[in-house]
C-alpha cells in the first residue's frame, strides 16, 4: 500500500513489499550515510517507504526547523515500535511514550525534578570521583588501553550512582545486561513494517531475546526499588538519587498526578539508555579526533594544563569554568559525530503541508542530524573537517540547545533531550582530565592522522573499532 499523493515529497523508486528498506545501508554503510546519498538525489525532504510505512526523511536545517519548531506539535509523538514496547514497559518511559498527558507528566518530572540545574550540580562529587577512578585505572593499566571500555565504565558508574544510589556496572552481570539491552534497542522488528512477516521475529529468536532481557532488567530494578523502600534513613536533598526522588513524588502525590512503579522503572531505565552509551560514544569520538589532530591536542592541553595539579588531584568542575577551547572541542565533536545520528523517530498526527509538499497523518519522520551538520549550507567553511575554532570565530553564536537547526545533536522542540546539562558536565570533566593527565599515542607506531574513523551501524553510532591507545602519564607540577 502507499499513501503518497501527487503532492508528496520526491521518492526513490521502491520494491514491492519491502519498499525502500533495502536502501537503508549495510554493515559497511550505516543508515545515515545511505540516507545522505539518497537525499543528494531526491532532495532534503524525501518520502521513503519502510515496507508499508511512509517515512519522511529530513536532511536540511530548514526542514528540521519546519518539523521541530514550526510544526512541532504535529510531529512530537513517537511511532509505535515493538522493540521499544517490549524493552521499555510498553513505552511507559519518557523517550518512546506517545505524545499526550502521560508523556507530559513524566517529561516534566525529568526536566523539573531529576535533571534540573541544581540537581545536576549536586552530583558534581559523583562525576569528580568517577573521573578520578577512571584516570587511576588508565594510569594503572600498563600498555595498550581500550579507551571505549574505560569510558563506558565511567558513564555507567556515574548514571548508576546518580539514578540508583550506587554503582552496579561491574557487578554480577549488569554490564552484559546493559550492553545486550542497548544493542537490542537498535534491532529491526520486521513485523512493524511488513505485518504479515511478523512471525519472522519468533523464528529468528528476536522475540524471545527481547522478552528475556526486558525481564532481567525488570527484576533488577524491582530489587533496587525494594531496597530503597526498605531503607528508612533520612537523606539530605543533595544526597538523594533518582529513585529516592521518584518514590518521594509517588508517596507525596505532590505533582497532582500519580506515578506508579512501572513509570518509576520506565523513567530510570531511560536514564541508562539515553545517558550512558551516548555520552561514552561522544567522548570516544572526541578523543579520536584530537589524537588525529595533534594541533588541536596541543591547544587543548595548553588550555587545561594552565591549571596546575598534583599527580593525584584531578581538575574539578570549578577549574573548567573558563575553558572556551574545551567547550569548542566538545561542540565540534557533537557536530561531526552526533551519537544519535538520526535522533529518535517522530510521527505526524495530522495532515500538514511543508514546503508545498503534503505530509499525511501517521507518516514517520527521520531527521538526519548527522547530514545537516556536515551540509555546506549549514557550515560554509570546511564542513567535513574537525575545526573547533569555528565555534570561537564565525560560528560562535551557534549552540546545541535546540534553537540552531544546523546543530541538533540533542534534538529540538518539545522532545528536546532533557539530559543536555548532565551530558555536558560529564563530557567536560572527563575530556579535560584525560588530556590534562596523559599524553596519547596510538599502539604499533600508527600515526594519529592515520586513525581509522569508520562508523558503526546501530541506534548510537560508534567508531567501528574501539579506540585503543597508549597513555603516557604527565605531571604538571
Ligand atoms: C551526549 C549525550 C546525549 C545525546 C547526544 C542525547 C541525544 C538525545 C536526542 C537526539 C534525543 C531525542 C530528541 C528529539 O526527539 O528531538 C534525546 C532524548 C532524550 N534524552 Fe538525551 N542525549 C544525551 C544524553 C542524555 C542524558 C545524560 C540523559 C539523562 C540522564 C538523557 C535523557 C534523554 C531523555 C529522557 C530523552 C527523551 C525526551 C523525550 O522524548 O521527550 N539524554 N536525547
Amino acid at each position: 500500500t502507499s499513501n503518497s499523493t501527487k503532492n508528496s515529497p520526491p521518492s526513490p523508486p521502491k520494491l514491492p513489499i519491502i519498499g525502500n528498506l533495502h536502501q537503508l545501508g549495510s554493515s559497511r554503510s550505516p543508515p545515515h550515510l545511505a540516507l545522505q546519498a539518497l537525499s543528494q538525489v531526491h532532495g532534503p525532504l524525501m518520502l521513503l517507504h519502510f515496507g508499508s510505512v511512509p517515512v519522511l526523511v529530513v536532511s536540511s536545517a530548514e526542514g528540521a526547523q519546519a518539523i521541530m519548531k514550526t510544526h512541532d506539535l504535529n510531529f512530537c509523538s513517537r511511532p509505535k515500535s515493538t522493540v521499544f514496547a517490549k524493552l521499555l514497559y510498553n513505552s511507559n518511559d519518557v523517550a518512546t511514550a506517545p505524545y499526550g498527558e502521560y508523556w507530559r507528566q513524566v517529561k516534566s518530572i525529568c526536566v523539573l525534578n531529576l535533571l534540573n540545574t541544581k540537581r545536576v550540580r549536586s552530583y558534581c562529587g559523583v562525576r569528580e570521583e568517577e573521573t578520578k577512578a577512571m584516570i587511576k585505572q588508565i594510569r594503572d593499566s600498563k600498555g595498550v588501553v581500550n579507551l571505549r571500555d574505560m569510558l563506558m565504565t565511567l558513564t555507567n558508574d556515574v548514571v548508576s550512582r546518580v539514578a540508583l544510589g550506587k554503582s552496579y556496572y561491574s557487578d554480577g552481570g549488569f554490564k552484559e545486561l546493559s550492553v545486550d539491552h542497548t544493542e537490542l534497542l537498535g534491532s529491526l522488528y520486521i513485523g512493524d513494517y511488513i505485518p504479515w512477516l511478523g512471525w519472522l521475529s519468533r523464528v529468528t529468536g528476536l522475540d524471545a531475546k527481547l522478552d528475556k532481557v526486558a525481564k532481567r532488567f525488570d527484576d533488577f530494578l524491582d530489587v533496587v526499588i525494594q531496597e530503597h523502600m526498605d531503607n528508612t534513613d533520612q537523606k539530605e536533598e543533595d544526597q538523594k538519587d533518582f529513585i529516592d526522588v521518584l518514590l518521594e513524588i509517588q508517596k507525596e502525590n505532590s505533582l497532582g498526578f500519580r506515578i506508579d512503579r512501572v513509570s518509576i522503572k520506565g523513567v530510570v531505565l531511560d536514564m541508562f539508555l539515553a545517558g550512558t552509551d551516548t555520552t561514552a560514544t561522544l567522548l570516544e569520538w572526541a578523543m579520536s579526533e584530537i589524537i588525529k589532530h595533534p594541533s588541536v591536542m596541543s591547544k587543548l592541553q595548553n588550555e587545561v594544563r594552565g591549571v596546575n595539579k598534583a599527580e593525584e588531584d584531578i581538575l574539578t568542575e570549578d577549574d573548567l569554568i573558563d575553558m572556551p577551547y574545551l567547550k569548542a572541542v566538545i561542540k565540534e565533536t557533537l557536530r561531526l559525530h552526533p551519537p544519535l545520528t538520526l535522533l529518535l523517530p517522530r510521527i505526524s498526527t495530522q495532515d500538514v503541508k511543508i514546503n508545498g509538499y503534503d505530509i499525511k497523518a501517521n507518516t514517520q519522520v527521520i531527521v538526519n542530524a548527522w547530514h545537516i551538520a556536515r551540509d555546506p549550507k549549514s557550515y560554509d567553511y570546511k564542513p567535513e573537517e574537525f575545526e573547533p575554532e569555528r565555534f570561537l570565530n564565525a560560528n560562535s553564536g551557534i549552540s546545541y540547545k535546540g534553537n540552531d537547526f544546523e546543530l541538533i545533536p540533542f534534538g529540538a522542540g518539545r522532545r528536546f533531550c532533557p539530559g543536555v546539562q548532565f551530558a555536558t558536565a560529564v563530557n567536560e570533566i572527563a575530556l579535560a582530565n584525560l588530556v590534562h593527565k596523559f599524553n596519547w599515542t596510538l599502539p604499533g607506531g600508527v600515526r594519529g592522522e592515520d586513525l581509522d574513523m569508520t562508523e558503526s551501524s546501530g541506534l548510537t553510532v560508534h567508531k567501528d573499532d574501539p579506540l585503543k591507545v597508549v597513555a603516557i602519564p604527565y605531571s604538571s607540577v
